[in-house]
């Protein structure tokens, strides 16, 4: 990554079919720092960022979505889909290096050697998507992701699929791997959220809300007993119960 990560601010209206999803909403997203969106399901995180990488939402937006240093955000995007989007026809390593291959670079094989060790699919990297578990795909989605080395990441329920151990050794690597940029990660998991976050966001119907009981710094400690108290107070806040 050679630029400052920027910061972003998404503002506006947004409709499905006249039926509205957000009005005024006021996203203001720190630069270089992970903020985690968390909420009910269907209440239009996903939307957001999409909204924010520029992509179709089969919606209509009034309003605007601008980078801190007012330069275009869309190429700037490493973008992490809740379905994984891997190309079918492609085994894991092509898939891997897709964006290189797109943009008519030569991949830097060696990062992506080491990208496809850590998220240790090694052993499978020359099948196809076909061939690998939800999980293995989810691995390999990541590995993508984070090869692109953009200084702006999205990352939709990344890690969604991968049982416990390896979705803390996932969240570790991109932890590593996605620092200094400015990260938002939607995520269903509190406890993802308070192990990976700078800060927290809790979309519902009512509005964004800043959740203000985060203490320390990521990678926090998930068993921790401080981690786990953000854990249950989150969770609280969510399930709209008395703090
Ligand atoms: N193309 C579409 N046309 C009409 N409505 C849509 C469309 N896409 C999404 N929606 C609606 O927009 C709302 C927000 O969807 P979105 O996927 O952003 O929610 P979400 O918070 O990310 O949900 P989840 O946590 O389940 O992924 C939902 O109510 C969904 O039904």
């Amino acid at each position: 990554m050679h630029e400052a990560p920027p910061g972003l601010l998404l503002q506006g209206d947004f409709h499905h079919a006249g039926q509205p999803l957000f009005r005024d909403i006021h996203l203001g997203i720190e630069a270089g720092r992970w903020t985690c969106l968390v909420g009910p399901s269907g209440v239009g995180k996903s939307t957001l960022l999409r909204l924010i990488a520029g992509l179709d939402t089969g919606g209509e937006f009034s309003g605007s979505v601008a980078a801190g240093d007012e330069k275009p955000i869309a190429a700037r995007v490493a973008y992490m889909a809740q379905t994984d989007l891997l190309a079918p026809w492609l085994d894991v390593y092509e898939n891997v290096v897709l964006g290189a291959r797109l943009r008519g670079e030569t991949p830097d094989r060696a990062r992506a050697e080491r990208l496809i060790a850590r998220v240790g699919l090694v052993p499978h990297r020359h099948k196809r998507p076909a061939s690998l578990s939800g999980g293995m795909r989810q691995r390999a989605a990541l590995a993508r992701m984070l090869m692109e080395d953009r200084p702006i990441a999205l990352l939709d329920e990344p890690f969604a699929a991968l049982d416990a151990r390896t979705r803390s050794e996932m969240q570790e690597l991109a932890h590593e791997t996605l620092e200094g940029r400015t990260v938002v990660l939607v995520t269903h998991d509190p406890a993802e959220a308070v192990r990976l976050a700078d800060r927290i966001i809790i979309v519902s119907a009512a509005g964004l809300s800043h959740y203000d009981g985060l203490e320390g710094h990521p990678l926090r400690a998930a068993d921790a007993p401080e981690t786990l108290a953000m854990q249950s107070d989150l969770l609280r806040r969510l399930r709209g119960l008395p703090q």
